[in-house]
C-alpha cells in the first residue's frame, strides 16, 4: 500500500472516489442523523484543494440529502447510485426513469404497515425500504417478503433490487455506481485512482476498476471483497485520506 501511495502522489491526474455512508461517516439508526463530522468536512475540504486531483463523493443518497450534508463544499457529487450528478455547474439528472414508482410504493407501504419501525425513503429515481430500527428477525423476514413481492414488477420495468445494509432499494437497471465509475474513467484519462466504499453497491465500483492497473480500491469493514485492500473503520479511512 505504501508503494502504491507513492505512485499516487507522483501521478499527474488523480481521481478519488469516496462513498458516503459507512465510509466517510459512521452508520446511524436514521438516515437523517448521518451528519458529517468536523473531521469528515476537514478531510473533504483538504482533498478539494489538492491540485491535479478530482475528488468525487459517490453515494446512494438522494441528491437532496447529500446536498444538505456536504453541498456547501466545492466538491463533485454523484448521488442516487449514479442517477444524479453535481459539478461546478450544479445538479443534473443522469437518467429519467421513475414512472414505475407508483407500482412499487404501494407494495413497500403494505410491508411498512405490518413491520413496526420500518419506513420508506423517497428519492427522485429510487425508493428505499429501511428496516434498521425494526426487530432484527422481523425486519429481515419482511425484507425477504418484500423482495419476493417486488420480483415481478422489477422484471417488467427493467428495474433492480439492491439488497443493502438494512435497506431494500428499487432503482433502474441502467443505474449503478459501477456504470458511473466507468463513465468517469473513460472520460477522465486519470493515471491514478483511489476508490473507497463499504457496501454492496460499492462492489460495482471495485469490479469496474479490477482491470485498471493504477486503481487502489479499498473496502471498509467485512464481507465480500473485490477491492484490493481493506480498512476497518470510518476513522481509519479519514486518517488515510488526511495523508494523501
Ligand atoms: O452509498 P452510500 O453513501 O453508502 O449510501 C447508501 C444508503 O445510505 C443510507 O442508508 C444507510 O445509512 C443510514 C444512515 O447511517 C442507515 O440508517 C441505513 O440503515 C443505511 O442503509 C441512505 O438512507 C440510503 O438512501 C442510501 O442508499
Amino acid at each position: 500500500m505504501i508503494e502504491q501511495l507513492q505512485h499516487y502522489k507522483n501521478a499527474s491526474k488523480r481521481l478519488v472516489l469516496l462513498d458516503y455512508d459507512g465510509t466517510l461517516v459512521n452508520l446511524s439508526s436514521l438516515p437523517s442523523q448521518a451528519n458529517p463530522t468536523q473531521q469528515t468536512i476537514k478531510v473533504l475540504k483538504q482533498l478539494t484543494e489538492k491540485v491535479q486531483t478530482k475528488t468525487i463523493v459517490i453515494t446512494g443518497r438522494s441528491h437532496i440529502d447529500i446536498e444538505h450534508f456536504i453541498g456547501h463544499l466545492p466538491i463533485d457529487i454523484i448521488a442516487e447510485h449514479g442517477a444524479m450528478a453535481k459539478d461546478h455547474t450544479g445538479w443534473k439528472k443522469r437518467i429519467n426513469d421513475s414512472l414505475w414508482k407508483s407500482e412499487v410504493a404501494p407494495v413497500m407501504d403494505s410491508i411498512t404497515a405490518i413491520c413496526p419501525k420500518s419506513f420508506v425513503e423517497q428519492k427522485s429515481f429510487s425508493l428505499a425500504w429501511h428496516y434498521r430500527n425494526a426487530d432484527e428477525e422481523t425486519g429481515y423476514l419482511y425484507s425477504r417478503k418484500l423482495i419476493d413481492k417486488l420480483e415481478g414488477i422489477v422484471q417488467l420495468n427493467n428495474l433492480k433490487i439492491i439488497d443493502g445494509n438494512k435497506v431494500v432499494e428499487i432503482i433502474s437497471k441502467e443505474t449503478s455506481k459501477g456504470i458511473a465509475t466507468k463513465d468517469l474513467v473513460e472520460q477522465g484519462n486519470y493515471d491514478w485512482i483511489i476508490c473507497i466504499g463499504d457496501d454492496k453497491t460499492d462492489e460495482d465500483m471495485f469490479e469496474c476498476l479490477l482491470s485498471h492497473k493504477n486503481a487502489l480500491t479499498i473496502k471498509v469493514g467485512e464481507g465480500n471483497i473485490l477491492a484490493k485492500y481493506r480498512m476497518k473503520s470510518v476513522e481509519e479511512v479519514l486518517l488515510f485520506l488526511e495523508q494523501l
